[in-house]
């Protein structure tokens, strides 16, 4: 497969074309500026209309206002568009939404199979725990733009249409008033070098059930990103998650 990695001289897409270039992938990556990773040469962004020609998919790790820019062209370039950048807000989502009418989209706030495995124990923990307190912590590297994180609000959407019910996000604490029985505590952390630990607390009834995640390293991002770029190939254009790939 051709696979141009936008964003790919970022903590992510570096691990992203380590990857696919081990998988036998021919990679071309674009940055904001051209250089090279891992002996694939990164162009800088004015050149991804041209690299499209020869794509069979785009993965974009880099900020929501480049994934807004480059939606349209790889739309009109009809090429499957695996997206992992995170920090949208509704207009970003909309712009996916419609690219999503031409070509295949496959967003995901996290590559980690273990986080699809998280999503699914959190629906079970929440459904069978209806009146419990729900608190959400992540915590992630210094360098983290976006907070919460993609993940933290794809559990949080997941608490929600398992409760039938929007919780108030109720993002740290300080002051004085204790906790209502509608909010969701959202508690975020940036240090060191953190690739990304997500822990979803329960309590009630004299009992805590705590539902955690952790990536030890960016490969475990780096796989996800591929094998939805490997699947996505060979999809009619429409709007995917990496659920769909498992
Ligand atoms: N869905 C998932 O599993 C994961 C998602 N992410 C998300 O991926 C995104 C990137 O994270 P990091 O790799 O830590 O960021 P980073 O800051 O290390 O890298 C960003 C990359 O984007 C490029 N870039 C920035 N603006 C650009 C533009 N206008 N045109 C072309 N390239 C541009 C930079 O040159 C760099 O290569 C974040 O939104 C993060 O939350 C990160 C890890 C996993
Ligand atoms: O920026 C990161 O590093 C990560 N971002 C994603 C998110 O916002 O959820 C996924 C992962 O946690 C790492």
């Amino acid at each position: 497969m051709n696979l141009v990695v936008v964003g790919a001289t970022g903590r992510t897409g570096s691990e992203i074309v380590a990857e696919a270039s081990g998988r036998g992938h021919d990679v071309v990556g674009v940055a904001t500026t051209s250089d090279t990773v891992e002996d694939v040469r990164v162009y800088p962004s004015e050149d991804l209309p041209e690299l499209l020609d020869d794509a069979d998919a785009v993965v974009d790790f880099t900020v929501p206002e480049a994934t807004r820019e480059y939606a349209g062209v790889i739309a009109e370039a009809g090429v499957p568009y695996v997206v992992g950048t995170t920090g949208f807000g509704e207009a970003g989502i909309e712009t996916l939404r419609a690219a999503s009418e031409s070509i295949a989209v496959l967003k995901a706030s996290n590559f980690a199979r273990g986080v699809q495995a998280l999503l699914r124990v959190v629906e079970a923990g929440v459904e069978a725990l209806p009146d419990y307190d729900v608190e959400l912590t992540e915590t992630h590297h210094s360098g983290k733009r976006d907070a919460p994180s993609g993940t933290a609000n794809t559990i949080l959407d997941v608490v929600d249409s398992t409760r039938e019910a929007a919780l108030e996000r109720t993002h740290g604490r300080e002051g004085e008033h204790s906790r209502e029985d509608s909010e969701v505590g959202v508690h975020v952390r940036r240090a060191g070098t953190v690739r990304g630990e997500h822990e979803l607390l329960l309590a009630g009834n004299d009992e805590l059930l705590t539902l955690t995640h952790r990536a030890e390293s960016r490969r475990v991002f780096a796989a996800g990103a591929v094998d939805a770029a490997e699947w996505l190939t060979g999809q009619e254009p429409g709007w995917y998650g990496f659920d769909d790939v498992l």
